[in-house]
C-alpha cells in the first residue's frame, strides 16, 4: 500500500514537511560554493557535489562507488581526510593535493549512528590553491626585499667608506637610493638643494658609480663663480686667435673635456640666457663648435645640474629657457638641508674630527656637550658650515677636548636654556639631560669604555645608565 494512502492528516504533514526538508537539503548540497564529499563507513564514494567538479576537475560518474583508497593509490589526491577520520574516528583537517595541481583544505566530519559506529564521512572541500599561490608570492617578495636591503645597507657602507660621504639620517638613505638607482645609466640629473647641502658631493658620487668613471673625466663648470663674458669660452673652447687674448694653440672647453665623461654644471640658475641657448643646441645635437672654430666637434657626455634656486619660478619669470629647463630635468634630486637631518650630525662632526686630525697631525675630539650644542644648531650654511667649524675649532684651540666654552659666540647664544622649555620636577628634567648627554656621547663612542672615558666614569656605570633609558650603541 502507498504511504500516501494512509489517512492520517498529522502523518501527511509530516511526510510533507519532510519532503521539503529534503528538497532544501538537496538544493544546499548542489548549491553550496564548498565542495562536499560524502563517503559511507569503508570510504567509499556515495556522492558530491557540483563544487567538488568545480574544484577538482573530477567527474561525478568517475568518483562515485569508489572507495578513497583506489583514488589515493591511484594518485587522484595525494592523501585522504576521509580515510583519516575513519581511522581516527573524529574530525580531521589536513591540507589535499589533487591531481590537477591544485590544493584544497578538506575537514572529514565522521557521522555516528546510535551505537557509536561511524555511518558516514562528510568532507568540506575548499580551495586555497590560489591562497598558497598568494603566500608563495607574498614569500618571495619578502625575501626579494631583504635581499635589496641587505644589498642596499652593503652599498650604503660601501659609499660612507670609500667615498667619505655621511648618510646616516632616513632622509639622506632614501636621497642615496633614488642617486644610485639612476648613477649607472646616462640619465640628466638636477640636483636641487641649499647652499652646502652636499650637491657637488652627490654629483661627484653619480659620476664614480656610472661606466663613464672608466672612460672619462668629471668636469665642473660652476656657472656663478666664471664671469660671463669668460663663461662662452671656457664651456665651448677657442680656436687659435679667435679672439685678443686667445692661447695661440687654441684651447678645448669645459664640454670637451667632459667627453666620455661627466659634466656638472654647478649653480645652473646663473648660466646667461645666450649661452644657455648655445648649450642646449650641444646637448641636442651632441656636438660643439670651439670660438672662432669652422668644423663641429662631437661630444658625448653625461648631464649633472645643481642649483639653490627655483627653476620653476625662474622659467616663469622668463630668467631660464623653458626648453633647456625640460630637457635637464629629468631626474630632480633634492638633498635636504643639515637641520631636518640631524642624525647625521654627530657622524658628519667624528668624519670632519678624523680628516683634520690626520690632516693637522692631532688627536683631538669634541666633548658631548659641544656636540649637544651642534646638533642643536640649525646651521644655515648646511654641512659646509658645519666643516668649517669643526676645522675653525681644530685651529683655535690647544686641549685635545673641544669644550663647550671653546666653541664660538654665536653657536653658545643659539643655546636655550633647558629649564624655559622643558617641564617636569628637577628630578625628571636631570634624568632626561642624563639621557640625552650619554646618547650623544654613545654616538661618537665605538665602546662603552670609550663613552666611559669621555664622561668620566666607570663603564659599568655607562653600562648601567644604558639599560635604564633604553640606549644602544
Ligand atoms: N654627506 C656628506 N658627507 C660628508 N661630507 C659632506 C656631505 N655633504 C657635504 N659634505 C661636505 O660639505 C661641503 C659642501 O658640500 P658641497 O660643495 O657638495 O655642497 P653644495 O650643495 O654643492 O654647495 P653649493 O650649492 O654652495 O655649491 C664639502 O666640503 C663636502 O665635502
Amino acid at each position: 500500500m502507498d504511504i500516501s494512502e494512509i489517512n492520517n492528516p498529522d502523518l501527511h504533514q509530516y511526510i510533507e514537511a519532510l519532503k521539503n526538508e529534503n528538497e532544501d537539503l538537496k538544493k544546499a548540497f548542489e548549491c553550496s560554493y564548498d565542495g562536499i564529499w560524502i563517503c559511507d563507513a569503508k570510504g567509499v564514494t556515495i556522492s558530491i557535489n557540483k563544487a567538488i567538479e568545480r574544484i577538482t576537475g573530477l567527474k561525478k560518474e568517475d568518483v562515485t562507488g569508489k572507495n578513497m583508497i583506489d583514488l589515493v593509490e591511484k594518485g587522484i589526491f595525494d592523501q585522504s581526510a576521509t580515510l583519516k577520520a575513519l581511522e581516527e574516528k573524529n574530525t580531521v583537517t589536513i591540507m589535499q593535493k589533487v591531481i590537477s595541481g591544485i590544493s584544497t583544505i578538506v575537514t572529514a566530519n565522521p557521522i555516528f549512528d546510535q551505537n557509536g559506529n561511524i555511518k558516514k564521512v562528510i568532507s568540506n572541500v575548499r580551495d586555497i590553491t590560489e591562497l598558497i599561490q598568494l603566500r608563495e608570492q607574498l614569500q618571495r617578495l619578502e625575501e626579494e626585499k631583504n635581499k635589496y636591503q641587505s644589498e642596499l645597507n652593503s652599498l650604503l657602507h660601501h659609499i660612507e667608506e670609500v667615498n667619505d660621504i655621511v648618510l646616516k639620517s632616513p632622509n639622506m638613505k632614501k636621497v642615496i637610493e633614488k642617486v644610485m638607482q639612476v648613477a649607472k645609466y646616462d640619465t640628466t640629473v638636477v640636483l636641487l638643494g641649499e647652499s652646502g647641502t652636499g650637491k657637488e658631493v652627490m654629483a661627484q658620487l653619480i659620476h664614480d658609480s656610472s661606466p663613464r668613471k672608466e672612460k672619462g673625466e668629471f668636469i665642473r663648470v660652476n656657472c656663478s663663480a666664471i664671469p660671463a663674458e669668460l663663461l662662452e669660452s671656457e664651456m665651448f673652447g677657442y680656436e687659435a686667435g679667435a679672439f685678443t687674448g686667445a692661447k695661440k694653440s687654441g684651447k678645448p672647453g669645459l664640454i670637451e673635456l667632459a667627453h666620455h665623461g661627466t659634466l656638472f654644471l654647478d649653480e645652473i640658475g646663473e648660466l646667461p640666457l645666450n649661452i644657455q641657448a648655445k648649450f642646449l643646441r650641444a646637448i641636442q645635437e651632441k656636438e660643439i663648435m670651439r670660438l672662432g672654430g669652422v668644423t663641429p666637434i662631437k661630444v658625448n657626455f653625461r648631464i649633472i645640474a645643481a642649483t639653490n634656486r627655483n627653476l620653476n619660478d625662474m622659467v616663469a619669470n622668463g630668467e631660464f629657457r623653458e626648453d633647456l629647463f625640460y630637457r635637464l630635468n629629468v631626474v630632480p634630486v633634492t638633498i635636504p638641508p643639515l637641520r631636518t637631518r640631524k642624525d647625521d650630525i654627530p657622524k658628519l662632526i667624528e668624519s670632519f674630527t678624523n680628516t683634520f686630525n690626520k690632516y693637522y697631525d692631532t688627536k683631538k675630539r669634541f666633548s658631548p656637550e659641544a656636540i649637544r650644542i651642534l646638533i642643536d644648531y640649525p646651521w644655515p650654511g648646511n654641512v659646509r658650515e658645519l666643516k668649517n667649524i669643526v676645522e675653525r675649532m681644530f685651529v683655535t684651540t690647544s686641549s685635545d677636548t673641544i669644550y663647550q666654552q671653546d666653541l664660538p659666540n654665536f653657536l653658545l647664544r643659539h643655546v636655550k636654556p633647558e629649564v624655559s622649555y622643558k617641564n617636569g620636577s628637577l628630578k625628571e628634567q636631570l634624568a632626561q639631560y642624563e639621557r640625552e648627554l650619554l646618547q650623544n656621547t654613545l654616538r661618537v663612542s665605538t665602546t662603552t669604555y670609550e663613552a666611559a672615558a669621555l664622561l668620566g666614569v666607570d663603564q659599568s656605570t655607562v653600562v648601567r645608565k644604558m639599560k635604564k633609558y633604553h640606549l644602544s650603541m
